[in-house]
């Protein structure tokens, strides 16, 4: 066990004991700590580190686990000559990587110690398979139809170059040193199997920054999730994980699986912010102080489409964001949305290059993101302060059950 091993593993086994009684992550690793009396809002910021996410399980980590406040995106390609054989390997790696890094262990031999001194930090890793990694391991016959180009969108401005790949990694902690750490594994871990194609790098809040745990907010200022899909639903395992049930077939390997739509959107935020406040709230149908309808109430309230002022118009207007993409007016059509905020400077125009990194997962693209991207497409009012960058659609495969990796069910089928 080298020394990395052996400081992490006691200092986890010191927070865990830590993290019952209150006392700060600081505190234990000799930073200035406190202690925090239960109930106090101070305990929510010392449990951060300890928090951890599991790596074996029916579905991958990093789709129903609560927003991260750090995520990278990372596409890879196969590199020239690589196959089924190396891809192997390639999945065996990543997953045994993942495995330690979540449990909070370092990655193995040559750990570059940037996560020393901090515990998991409710990391996750996430892979997935792009449309072109069938062709090029040879298992075209098992290539889902949901992995079907998405259809080009009248807005679309994409960049090839930042689109698509083989492989997809999405990495997320509440560390952005334990983020940087999985993700350095990661691409050390590819080796000669596989180049990185596009990396993109994101944001959220950090835990324990409000009072009390709320829906995100965007860089627009909106509050941004509140009619997520809900594992509690009777229909969100249906809406958002292909079904085990009666699995069988060249798809079966994608049984507990998810389908990720990765769309890189930037935000104009300098016309955005010349917006005054009405017009801002009309273009989603939304407050923006708190995310509550227009047509009243509290952000959970339901959205009252046919409500008319005294003077007839629509409260909530034709075009809103919020009405436009609603599962009503889609056939039911629902995605569970879990994105980050990006910020990568200032464009050559002078104008910020800032916007949300949208990941969207769902059972079947067809039935979540595709149609509501088609309808936005048409007339959402968002339309003009936002812009599609770059896009990416893969099957990320079930969770590994103890002793799999990731994508077993496929490579070894
Ligand atoms: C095709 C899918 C969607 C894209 C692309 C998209 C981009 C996008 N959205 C916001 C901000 C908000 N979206 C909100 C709701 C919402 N958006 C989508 C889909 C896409 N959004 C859905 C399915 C929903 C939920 C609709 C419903 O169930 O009623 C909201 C309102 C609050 C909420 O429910 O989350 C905001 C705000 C931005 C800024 C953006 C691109 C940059
Ligand atoms: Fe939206």
């Amino acid at each position: 066990m080298s020394d990395i091993e052996i400081s992490r593993r006691r200092l986890l086994g010191t927070v865990g004991a830590a993290g019952a009684t209150g006392i700060a992550l600081g505190a234990v690793s000799g930073a200035a700590g406190y202690v925090a009396a239960a109930g106090d809002p101070a305990t929510a910021l010392a449990t951060v580190g300890s928090a951890s996410e599991a790596f074996h399980g029916e579905h991958q980590a990093g789709i129903t686990t609560p927003l991260q406040s750090r995520g990278h995106l990372i596409a890879f390609d196969l590199a020239p000559g690589a196959g089924r054989k190396e891809a192997v390997a390639l999945m065996r790696r990543w997953s045994a990587t993942a495995a330690r890094l979540m449990a909070g262990e370092p990655a193995g031999d040559g750990d570059t110690g940037v996560a020393l001194d901090a515990g998991p930090s409710s990391l996750t890793l996430t892979f997935g398979f792009g449309r072109t990694f069938f062709d090029r391991t040879k298992l075209t016959a098992r290539r889902p139809v949901a992995l079907d180009p998405l259809p080009a969108f009248s807005s679309d401005q994409l960049d090839p170059r930042r689109s698509d790949g083989d492989l997809w990694v999405q990495i997320g902690a509440d560390d952005a040193l334990v983020a940087f750490h999985a993700l350095r594994a990661v691409q050390k871990d590819a080796g000669e199997a596989a180049r990185v194609r596009w990396q993109m790098n994101g944001f959220n809040r950090s835990p324990g920054a409000t009072a009390e745990p709320m829906t995100a907010r965007n860089l627009m200022g909106q509050v941004d999730g509140t009619r997520n899909p809900k594992p509690s639903e009777a229909d969100f395992d249906r809406r958002i994980f292909v079904p085990s049930a009666g699995a069988e077939g060249p798809y079966a390997w994608m049984a507990g699986g998810s389908y990720a739509v990765v769309r890189r959107i930037r935000m104009l935020l300098d016309d955005w912010e010349k917006l005054p406040l009405k017009e801002q709230e009309q273009v989603i149908g939304r407050r923006k102080s708190d995310g509550a309808p227009l047509t009243g109430g509290s952000e959970t309230t339901e959205l009252d489409l046919d409500r008319t002022s005294p003077d007839g118009t629509l409260v909530i207007p034709a075009n809103a964001h919020a009405r436009i993409s609603a599962p009503e007016q889609n056939a039911g059509a629902a995605m569970l949305r879990r994105p980050y905020s990006y910020h990568d400077g200032i464009a050559a125009d002078g104008t910020p290059d800032a916007g949300l990194l949208f990941v969207c997962w769902q059972a079947d693209p067809l039935r979540g993101f595709v149609p509501v991207q088609r309808k936005l497409d048409r007339g959402d009012a968002l339309s003009p302060f936002i812009r599609h960058e770059a896009s990416g659609l893969f099957a990320v495969p079930g969770g590994p059950g103890s002793g799999e990796y990731v994508g077993q069910r496929l490579l070894e089928s």
